[in-house]
């Protein structure tokens, strides 16, 4: 069995738990209250700007052309592709995406964000694969979860939400990921490994804690207001 078949394996609990939570529930439904996903969309911006950020210290770890390569081409799936299921969350509940640029990170996506880079500056290579692996694999399952469990046809207000996660291109960043994850499990010992798996139940843990921020809109415990001089 691959190392990722392994983890996936091993996490399998959260990836079950993600898809039974509340809001991806509310996704597979086509009902969810306009300030859940308000609030997902602005926390999912801001942690995407931090994911195309990680990309840039994984290209600076890189030894190899074609790894760098790899890299930036996921950085212009994030900027080109990823904007169409946040416009899909936004149609839905009647806002202007501009207008949900720029928010601070909410708790939960800040320590995820926080794992991440971290694990970029300090970690191996693969702990780093390993850290960011969940973040197209959940979904890649979340679309395949919702595209069977509910059949969705070009009328459910989230089709495109489900369709775009559901798609080769999803599957592809997960599978790119997997493999290149795999290869380096090929070169190390067992504690490499178990640092890496260590990485990647924690983003899992983390995918399913963003969605528990979103639908119960999770905030910093004191509202600051910084005063005009
Ligand atoms: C928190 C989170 N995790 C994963 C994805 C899908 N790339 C996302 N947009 N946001």
């Amino acid at each position: 069995m691959s190392f990722s078949t392994q983890l996936r394996k091993e996490s399998d609990v959260i990836f079950q738990g993600i898809f039974k939570h509340p809001f991806v529930d509310g996704l597979g439904k086509g009902e969810l209250p306009k300030e859940a996903l308000i609030h997902y969309v602005k926390a999912d911006f801001e942690y995407l700007n931090a994911f195309i950020n990680i990309y840039g210290l994984a290209i600076a770890k890189s030894d190899t052309r074609e790894d760098m390569q790899y890299f930036q081409e996921k950085i212009g799936f994030i900027l080109n592709s990823e904007i169409h299921p946040h416009n899909n969350l936004c149609q839905v509940a009647g806002v202007n995406y501009n207008d949900l640029k720029g928010f601070p990170l909410p708790p939960t996506a800040d320590h995820y964000v926080g794992h991440m880079k971290s694990t970029a500056q300090q970690g191996s290579m693969g702990e780093l694969l390993a850290a960011l692996l969940p973040c197209p694999w959940t979904y890649l399952d979340i679309g395949h979860y919702l595209k069977d469990s509910f059949n969705p046809g070009p009328e459910h207000p989230f089709y495109e939400w489900i369709t775009f996660y559901a798609k080769q291109e999803t599957a592809s960043v997960t599978t790119e990921l997997r493999d290149r994850l795999d290869r380096w499990a090929e070169t190390v010992g067992e504690i490499e490994k178990e640092k890496a798996k260590q990485a990647f139940i924690k983003s899992c843990q983390l995918e399913y804690a963003f969605w528990e921020m979103a639908y119960t809109q999770e905030k910093w415990p004191f509202t600051m207001v910084t005063e005009e001089v």
